[in-house]
């Protein structure tokens, strides 16, 4: 028997390596867990924005999923961009006819630099058709807003939408504060599917370096639930690896720089008395 674990992403592409398929992927190798990938859409981009968004023929989605299920063994599947209403269908078909193990999806809509990565038209077949087949949601407080359709100006907020968007069918939720909430702290917070929720706080840090955080973050928990952590623990891990992720800071491109996927190896190190 197989006993490698393996994960899916199902996401863009980003040639400039910070964020979507590409961070998703440095993820897993990381975290030690096999990574494969259906890529969804051609943005083209780089730290400075994105340029436009080349589609892909349905067809192509299709097909690239067919191999993976005739391949391999899925123990976890994240989705990150998904760009349209004809995608988001496409894949919410396929993942009720397979069993992919746990489903994580970033919701991801805008990208940081403002470029939409999902059409307008698509949220409705989002929040009807792929949110029931959800583990769990990591949506940022724009998305968190659209989703639960409510303006979120507070931690309370947070909490009622993340409560609201459950209501869409999806298993947990983790409304995360990031850079879209004001205060001295990064705060997020996760209703899970007994209600009961717990906030994870770090302290916000200053820097332009932020491409592509929300799809490491999310990343990052698939890869532990894949391992077969739990929700909560594998909301911790990802907490400690986007924030030394985004601390130790690697200076690259000239625009909104990535983050550093190795950094997360020191504080491993540091747990296990090694530094
Ligand atoms: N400046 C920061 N300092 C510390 N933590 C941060 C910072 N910015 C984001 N985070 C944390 O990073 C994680 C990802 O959240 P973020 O809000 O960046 O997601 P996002 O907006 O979906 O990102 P993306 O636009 O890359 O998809 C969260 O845990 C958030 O709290
Ligand atoms: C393929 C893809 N997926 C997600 C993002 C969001 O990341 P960010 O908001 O940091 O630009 C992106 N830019 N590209």
């Amino acid at each position: 028997m197989n006993t490698t674990k393996q994960a899916l992403t199902i996401a863009g592409f980003d040639s400039g390596g910070g964020a979507g398929m590409q961070a998703d992927l440095k993820v897993f190798q990381e975290r030690q867990i096999f990574g494969t990938c259906v890529l969804t859409a051609l943005p083209i981009q780089n730290t400075c924005g994105v340029q436009k968004v080349y589609d892909l023929p349905l067809e192509a989605i299709k097909d690239q999923l067919a191999v993976i299920a005739e391949d391999f063994d899925i123990d976890v599947t994240k989705i990150g961009m998904l760009f349209s209403k004809e995608i988001i269908q496409l894949v919410s078909d396929f993942l009720k006819t397979v069993d992919f193990g746990p489903i994580v999806l970033d919701p991801v809509m805008v990208a940081k630099s403002g470029h939409a990565l999902l059409k307008e038209s698509a949220i409705q077949t989002l929040k009807e058709e792929l949110l029931p087949l959800v583990t769990i949601v990591t949506p940022n407080i724009p998305e968190a807003e659209i989703l639960a359709n409510m303006s979120i100006q507070t931690k309370e907020d947070m909490v009622l939408a993340g409560q609201k968007i459950q209501q869409l069918g999806v298993k947990h939720v983790v409304v995360k504060g990031g850079h879209h909430i004001e205060g001295d702290l990064s705060e997020d917070v996760l209703v899970l599917d007994n209600q009961e929720s717990y906030w994870l706080k770090n302290k916000r840090i200053d820097t332009k370096n932020t491409h592509g955080t929300g799809c490491t973050f999310s990343a990052c928990m698939a890869a532990e639930l894949g391992k077969g952590k739990s929700v909560l623990e594998s909301l911790q891990i990802a907490k400690e690896y986007i924030q030394a992720a985004i601390s130790d800071g690697i200076d690259v491109g000239h625009g909104h720089g990535p983050t550093n996927h190795w950094a997360y190896r020191k504080v491993e190190a540091m747990k296990d008395g090694k530094e």
